[in-house]
């Protein structure tokens, strides 16, 4: 398996886990949970700034609860948006959602949202189309043969499908080498990761803008492969499947499993990822936990070979020096630090709004 070196280190701006992109590059840096912290999350305004820059104009194509979200992330980045339903009094409506949901009704920010009826209006001009249509796939192949035919023959194009095989949209718009996934997550101007998916028929510099353009707009984009689910959805709903599994065994009721996963792994789950969480407890720790949930629960649990042969390395984590990631001379002690300070921290801001159930 690749090993990320030079990984945690306990230095914010130092150590930004690039993460595995699909094609082994780890060239971007997307400020992973590790070093998470350093920006604020939303849609953060970009003066002042002199990195990236955002796109010159965007349509969004479907003005429901992503696209709305989505359209107000580039409108509060200054970005002029055309947001385009199946009429123009549902795009009105997703831009009123837009209103509605800022703090401060900010009519700068809704100003630069135009609603419009028609998907030919909406992308002309735009150097980004994305599209949020519901996830039907016929509907969206429709929706892309619109966008293929109409959009300007060097803008990006996106979507923000959940699930579905981005080459299937690519085809429908005729236009593969200008096609990536852009999957967001709701609310879209408040969480802060953007999975941007990679093609094989991408053509090269397409995803890196896309990359540069969120980053621009305060968000924190990471790579994956273009495969089902993507990663983010794939390792979600395995825990979906699972606790459904458990209340359908009678191991917990529902609100007993909610109140598990908020307060203990998913606790941790904001700040750290699953490597990072891994190899801090210690590799062969998981290695033995996923050995006998195998035997007792099925091969669903299988223990992956690339667990195995770390193992087998004695790579065991933070505690040997290596695991995952590199854990050189201080590095283990000051992140155990680190982790106490941020979830200390965590712990108290729950606290303090009151949400601790
Ligand atoms: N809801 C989520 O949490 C979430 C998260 C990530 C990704 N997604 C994905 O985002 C996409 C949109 O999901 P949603 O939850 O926003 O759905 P939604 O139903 O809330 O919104 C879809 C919008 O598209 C519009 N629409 C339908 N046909 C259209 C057409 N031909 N032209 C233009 N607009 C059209 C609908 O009128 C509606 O306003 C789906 O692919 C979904 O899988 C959803």
């Amino acid at each position: 398996m690749t090993r990320q070196t030079g990984a945690p280190q306990g230095n914010p701006a130092a150590n930004r886990n690039p993460g595995t992109t699909p094609g082994g590059g780890t060239s971007h840096d997307v400020g992973a949970g590790w070093s998470a912290g350093a920006e604020a999350a939303g849609d953060a305004g970009t003066a002042g700034r002199t990195g990236p820059v955002p796109p010159r104009s965007v349509a969004v194509i479907g003005a429901g609860t992503m696209g709305h979200g989505i359209a107000r992330v580039f409108a509060a980045g200054g970005v002029p948006v055309r947001l385009a339903d199946r009429t123009v009094e549902l795009a009105r409506a997703g831009r009123d959602a837009i209103a509605a949901s800022l703090p401060e009704r900010d009519a700068t920010v809704v100003d630069l949202v135009t609603p419009v009826g028609d998907i030919a209006e909406a992308v002309t001009g735009a150097a980004l189309v994305i599209e949020a249509v519901p996830e039907d796939l016929a509907l969206k192949q429709v929706v892309w043969q619109a966008i293929g035919a109409h959009a300007p023959r060097d803008a990006t194009l996106a979507s923000n499908t959940s699930s579905y095989d981005i080459g299937l949209l690519a085809t429908a718009a005729g236009a593969p080498a200008r096609v990536l996934g852009m999957h967001w997550y709701n609310p879209a101007y408040l969480v802060p990761c953007v999975e941007v998916v990679r093609t094989a028929a991408v053509e090269p510099g397409r995803v890196e803008a896309v990359l540069g353009w969120l980053t621009a707009l305060g968000k924190r984009p990471a790579v994956t492969a273009n495969t089902a689910g993507f990663v983010g959805n794939r390792l979600q709903f395995a825990m979906v499947a699972e606790a459904f599994r458990c209340l359908a065994e009678g191991v917990a009721t529902a609100r007993d499993i909610d109140a598990i996963v908020r307060g203990s792994f998913g606790f941790r789950l904001g700040d750290y990822g699953p490597f990072e969480i891994a190899d801090l407890a210690g590799l062969d720790v998981y290695r033995a936990i996923l050995d006998y949930l195998a035997e007792h629960l099925g091969e669903r649990f299988a223990t992956p070979p690339n667990l195995v042969e770390l193992t087998a390395a004695g790579r065991y984590g933070a505690k040997s020096g290596g695991g995952v990631y590199e854990w050189p001379g201080e590095t283990a002690r000051r992140a155990r630090a680190d982790r106490d300070r941020r979830l200390a921290a965590r712990l108290n801001s729950i606290d303090a709004g009151g949400q601790n159930r």
